[in-house]
């Protein structure tokens, strides 16, 4: 699990490495330079040209520095220096020295704003104007000079942040806009947010060997889970376990017109290794259960075609609510009569939240220590607008202390937040994911888990996770274009196996 630290809580682990491992500053730049290239030169040769526009703080000295490796690797290289008011860094100097001494790099300065034609040249723009040290919304030639980057030609590459965008708050003023954003030792909390992706693009995170010990202490409530993780969390089978072992689930789910989401859910129930399952049907999903998912036991409702009557609350585990529900008003009330009589932890998505959001004289009912999954319109239902996506994710904390239960915000990078604020963002899945069904699929992981009596917390981690993996093999196998939430529920046993493995 890595922490996601703030820019200032980074500054701090930047001095605390050059004063414990100890390493002078130019010499942990320049391994930050080196990890950049590494990560450039395997993705681009060098028929490509390369248009360093550096700042005057640390992050243009890295861009000084990654000029001087890129023309030792034989790259034509060609260096822009934005002077608009910020201070030199020293190791901007040194850099600059060391550029110069080498030679043969074209180095010109910007003092007022250009023709944007300067950088036409260029198949690839490398942004190195400001990185975490930002404090304020950019301004003057700085403007001018990212507007033109912006409509340049070349492929935008970001050095640690892209120059205007801000980690840690909303992001106001002018951004360049990157293509791909190579960031330093930590993800940063806004990149995990749909909002950044224009600046940011697709990241990724190398490794400077800042100081580990200093990671692992800093105090923070964000998280980027991982693979170890989600292992660790995974438990095994041991040699006399027995169905009863691992729960009994009901799955209230499903109305006419709308079984497939039962069916959906039930299958992933199944898949996530639980050890009994009802589903709870009207009358025009029986056959149709009872056909698709024959290892499924059915609860069978008064009417024909909603969710209407009682269960019998007692005799399950746990209980995952909501796809294909529909809210016809004899399924709010059996959904509130539901909540009176269940103290369990439950899995409440889809039409479930969506009876909350209308209702929420019941979200007191809501049984401490359940998982609630809404993508981002339900959520909105549920806790209404939000200015941006710092926002967002404060309204997604609060709702999880309110009810003192995990809430998992779905999306590209699913965020899953406690009742104590702490906030994981999800590694895994992709965009081929996006197609009806999908979350019909965590709900069913995700009881499936429950009803086996994990941990809260400990299960939407991991059901998401493996979710996601399981999207991520299902794509790899049919592609992003063609996979459907079927697919996703026959590739969670490869997930399972692989992470088990
Ligand atoms: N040893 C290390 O620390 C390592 C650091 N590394 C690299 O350093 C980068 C951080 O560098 P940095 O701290 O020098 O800040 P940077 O982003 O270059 O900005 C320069 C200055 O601009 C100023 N400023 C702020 N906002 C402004 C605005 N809107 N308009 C105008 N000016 C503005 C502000 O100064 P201020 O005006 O606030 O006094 C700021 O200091 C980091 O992202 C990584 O790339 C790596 O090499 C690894 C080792
Ligand atoms: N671009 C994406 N990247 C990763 N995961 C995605 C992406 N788009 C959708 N997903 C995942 O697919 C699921 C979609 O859930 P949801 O919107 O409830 O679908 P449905 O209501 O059709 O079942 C969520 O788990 C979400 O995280
Ligand atoms: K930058």
């Amino acid at each position: 699990m890595q922490p996601i630290l703030t820019a200032s809580q980074i500054k701090a682990l930047d001095a605390y490495t050059i004063a414990h491992e100890p390493i002078v500053s130019i010499d942990l730049m320049e391994r930050a330079c080196r990890a950049f290239v590494a990560w450039f030169t395997e993705r681009f040769n060098n028929s490509f040209t390369v248009g360093i526009v550096c700042g005057t703080g640390n992050n243009g000295g890295d861009g000084l520095g990654i000029a001087r490796l890129l023309k030792e690797w034989g790259y034509p290289v060609r260096v822009w220096l934005v002077k608009g008011g910020a201070p030199e860094s020293i190791d901007f100097k040194i850099n600059l020295d060391r550029l110069k001494h080498l030679g043969g790099v074209q180095i010109d300065e910007i003092t007022a704003a250009p023709e944007c034609s300067i950088f036409s040249d260029e198949d690839i723009l490398i942004d190195a104007i400001f990185g975490t040290g930002l404090s304020r919304p950019v301004e003057g030639v700085y403007t001018d000079v990212i507007a033109c980057m912006n409509t340049a030609r070349g492929t935008r590459v970001a050095v640690d942040l892209p120059s205007g965008f801000m980690a840690d708050e909303p992001t106001t003023g002018p951004s360049v806009e990157a293509r791909y954003t190579v960031s330093f030792q930590l993800p940063k909390l806004a990149f995990f947010f749909p909002s950044s992706f224009q600046y940011v693009g697709e990241w990724a995170v190398v490794d400077i060997s800042l100081n580990k010990a200093f990671i692992r202490q800093a105090q923070t409530s964000h998280f980027f889970m991982d693979r170890n993780t989600a292992r660790s969390l995974l438990r095994r089978r041991s040699k006399f376990d027995h169905k009863g072992n691992f729960g009994h689930a009901l799955l209230v789910a499903g109305s006419l017109g709308k079984m497939g989401a039962a069916v959906l859910s039930a299958r992933a129930t199944l898949r996530s290794g639980v050890g009994l399952l009802t589903v709870h049907t009207p009358q025009a999903g029986i056959s149709i259960v009872q056909t698709a998912v024959p290892e499924a036991m059915l609860s069978i409702d008064g009417h024909a075609s909603v969710f209407a009557g009682a269960v019998q609350p007692e005799r399950y585990t746990t209980i995952g609510i909501g796809p294909g529900l529909g809210k016809a008003p004899e399924t709010v009330k059996a959904f509130h009569k539901l909540l009176e009589n269940f103290p369990h932890p439950m899995v409440i998505d889809a039409d479930a939240l969506n009876i909350l959001g209308e209702n929420r004289e019941l979200l007191h009912l809501v049984p401490k220590g359940s998982i609630l999954t809404p993508h981002p319109k339900e959520f909105e239902r549920l806790v209404g607008p939000w200015q941006n996506d710092f926002e967002r994710l404060e309204k997604q904390k609060g709702l999880a202390a309110q009810l003192q239960s995990v809430v998992v915000l779905k999306g590209a990078f699913t965020s899953i937040a406690a009742p104590d604020g702490k906030t994981f963002f999800n590694p895994t899945g992709n965009p081929g994911m996006a197609t009806g069904g999908s979350g019909d699929v965590l709900t069913g992981i995700l009881t499936g888990l429950l009803a086996q009596r994990y941990d809260t917390l400990e299960g939407a981690l991991l059901g998401v996770y493996l979710h996601g993996f399981a999207g991520d093999l299902g794509a790899w196998e049919k592609g992003m274009d063609s996979l459907i939430a079927s697919d996703i529920v026959e590739f969670l046993s490869g997930a399972f196996a692989r992470l088990g493995g």
